[in-house]
């Protein structure tokens, strides 16, 4: 295999923009014996946010069941209902209530904080633009540096006015009208699937559709879109593919429904990192049994690193192997399950590549930059890749696990915290985004009880 070497700047994913960091750190339990466990996932980010706006846009009032409560869906029912949606919160069971979501008229003049989420801030710009008046977006500081030049520029090419300073990032004001023209336009969503999911989701009410073309090298993320299609289809919109890179949508109705949110399979990633790396066992329920989800992967994915999975019914189990074993992954549709996946190849007797994944330098962080600087400084191995990295095996010693302000990067401290003694994550709590409950959850699966040193995220709907 031919392999680039990527020379690094020294790491610094914010520049001058510096967030404010917690110093808070958490230690990373160690596990003495082979965990075995099960563990109840909450609803699917990606699910979630999609369903939502499709319900402030559709015809008729909609019915979550068990969607995600989290930072990201947070953000997004904040900024919906701001726009001029009703969103409540009815009786569900357990602990996440269920979302009843009634459409309203599009209003604007707001201003819509997209925190580091990336579905709000490529979703909601063409609800914007459908609006009667001017809305504002911005997010965290490491929220600016995410690319937006796709959605803004497909937007304005719609004829769409939007104000971002020439600068293509957060902050910028769309100007909306209260209608999109629509009709053809092409981008570039070589560093994003969801400049291809937020345009498709609203296209349907555009005055003439919408023939999107995508004309970049890459489109990462493929079962992201395909999720979009598919949500879409459930509510009578159909999305036509005459070509790869391509898609035609119709002007036409988006259709109230009632839509059970699937458990969120790409969290389920650091839960069954644990079983491979503690030898033990770690089961699912509700797994579904047809997704969209990428995260359904990692029923394929782990095998290679040595992992048995057994499915009965809608339960999951993944039983770890002797050892974690070296990969050789091109993982451009799952960059999303790609830290997780790194951190068990941190510890496998053998060197791993994983490639195709120079997408993810865009994601909350730039996560191939951190995931090596975090797992060297552990005294691991790890060189930087164009479009992945090489993991090296090298044994590992305790230190603080930066998170820079990403889910996934936090879950991955913890997965090497599991085998190496004295890992403290730094800003455990930015697992918030997507997962409020994990230093519960894996505190649970560790020790089998809840945990009452952890003081549970609030979410306020
Ligand atoms: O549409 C979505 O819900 C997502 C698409 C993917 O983004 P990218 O295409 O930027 O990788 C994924 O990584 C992200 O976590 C969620
Ligand atoms: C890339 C991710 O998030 P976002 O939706 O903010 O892009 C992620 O959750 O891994």
């Amino acid at each position: 295999m031919q392999i680039s070497r990527y020379s690094a700047p020294e790491f610094d994913p914010y520049g001058d923009n510096r967030p404010e960091e917690s110093t808070e750190l958490w230690a990373a339990p160690v596990a003495s014996e082979p965990i075995v466990a099960a563990v109840k996932l909450p609803g699917s980010k990606s699910l979630t946010n999609r369903e939502l706006v499709l319900s402030a846009l559709a015809d008729a009032p909609s019915l979550l069941r068990r969607p995600l409560h989290s930072r990201d869906s947070a953000l997004m029912v904040q900024a919906l209902r701001s726009l001029g949606t009703r969103i409540v919160e009815v009786d569900g069971e357990g602990p996440d209530p269920d979302l009843l979501v009634t459409p309203g008229e599009l209003l604007g003049s707001t201003t819509i904080d997209c925190g580091l989420a990336g579905t709000v801030m490529r979703f909601l710009p063409p609800l914007a633009g459908l609006a009667l008046g001017p809305t504002t977006f911005d997010g965290d500081e490491g929220a600016r540096i995410r690319p937006m030049a796709a959605t803004i520029g497909s937007l304005r090419d719609l004829g769409v006015d939007i104000d971002d300073n020439g600068r293509a990032v957060l902050p910028f004001t769309v100007h909306g009208t209260g209608r999109i023209a629509g009709g053809d336009v092409s981008i570039d969503a070589s560093s994003s699937s969801q400049f291809v999911s937020g345009l498709l989701l609203a296209a349907a009410r555009f005055d003439d559709g919408l023939h999107l073309r995508h004309s970049g090298e890459r489109l990462p993320s493929q079962p992201h879109i395909e999720m979009t299609i598919a949500a879409l289809a459930a509510r009578g919109v159909l999305v036509e593919e005459p070509a790869v890179g391509e898609w035609i949508v119709a002007p036409g109705a988006i259709a109230g429904r009632e839509v059970d949110i699937e458990p969120d399979l790409s969290n389920a990633a650091p839960f069954l990192a644990a079983a491979l790396v503690t030898r033990g066992s770690v089961t699912i329920p509700d797994w579904p049994e047809q997704t969209t989800q990428v995260g359904d992967e990692l029923l394929r994915l782990l095998p290679l690193f040595g992992a048995t999975v057994i499915r009965d019914g809608s339960l999951v189990t993944v039983r770890g192997g002797d050892r974690i074993l070296p990969v050789e992954l091109h993982l451009p549709e799952a960059g999303e399950l790609a830290p997780n996946l790194v951190a068990l190849a941190a510890l496998a007797n053998g060197t791993s590549t994983i490639t195709g994944i120079g997408h993810i330098r865009h994601h909350e962080t730039d996560r191939l930059a951190a995931l090596a600087a975090e797992i060297n400084g552990l005294g691991g191995r790890v060189t930087e890749l164009d479009d992945g990295l090489m993991i090296e095996p090298a044994p590992l010693h305790g230190g603080v696990w930066r998170s820079y302000a990403d889910h996934r990067t936090a879950t991955s401290g913890a997965i090497i915290g599991l085998a190496v003694p004295g890992v403290d994550v730094h800003d455990i709590g930015s697992t918030a985004k997507t997962l409020p409950a994990f230093p519960q959850l894996w505190h649970e699966m560790l020790h089998g009880a809840p945990a009452t040193q952890f003081e549970p995220f609030s979410l306020t709907l």
